[in-house]
């Protein structure tokens, strides 16, 4: 298996930026040296199969994908109670980038997992963004999601790397990820 120079792990609350703030990283460092990887890919792609739904349209920021969260969440809750390393054992296999993106970690065995297969270079981002900006995004509060374990399984007992705050500040948010890809150049250029 690949041995990665730098494992990112993202968490945050829905609508915070995960995927928008991976995607930026990703495309300011090049696809051939970062890889995004999302444990929730193979799970709503198990999902969509067993239930006859359509995979692509759970992949973006979309109404369909809302409308069938909760059951997700309890279908990779299954999963994971038997066995923790299920869908991040999935996610890492073959890939070959030196730079790797978790961008949806949710609970603590997630983050666990990659801390004893790849400590010495885990580093843990938390993207933060106030509950008004989440709103402006389309965040609407729904319980058994935003009050279960998916949503605040990481919000105490990790101490995160770094803190990248998303709201409306532009030009913070490109300081924020500049610090962000300095720091990941600086590893690339190290000797093995
Ligand atoms: N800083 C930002 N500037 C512009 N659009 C943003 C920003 N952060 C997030 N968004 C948009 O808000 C929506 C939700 O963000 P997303 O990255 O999907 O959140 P998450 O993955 O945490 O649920 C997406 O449409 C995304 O493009
Ligand atoms: C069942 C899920 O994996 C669905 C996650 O979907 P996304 O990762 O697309 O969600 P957001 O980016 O936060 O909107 C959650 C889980 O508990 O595993």
């Amino acid at each position: 298996m690949a041995v990665p120079r730098l494992v990112l792990i993202f968490s945050g609350k829905r609508k915070s930026g995960k995927d928008y703030i991976t995607e930026r990283l990703r495309a300011s460092l090049g696809g051939d040296v970062c890889a995004i990887l999302r444990l929730s890919g193979p799970l709503k792609q198990q999902f969509a199969l067993e239930r006859g739904l359509d995979f692509e349209r759970l992949l973006d920021a979309s109404e369909y994908k809302e409308r069938y969260r909760a059951d997700m969440i309890r279908w990779g809750e299954e999963k994971r109670r038997a066995d923790p390393g299920f869908f991040c054992r999935l996610i890492v296999a073959g890939v070959t980038q030196p730079v790797w993106i978790i961008s949806d970690a949710r609970r603590r065995s997630d983050v666990d997992w990659f801390l004893e297969a790849y400590g010495a270079v885990v580093q843990t981002v938390r993207v933060e963004a106030s509950m008004e900006s989440r709103r402006s995004r389309g965040w609407v509060y729904a319980p058994e999601v935003d009050d279960a374990e998916s949503e605040c399984g990481l919000d105490t007992g990790v101490t995160f790397d770094w803190i990248i705050t998303n709201d409306r500040d532009e030009a913070s948010l490109d300081e924020q990820l500049l610090k962000l890809k300095a720091f990941t150049l600086s590893k690339l250029t190290l000797p093995v």
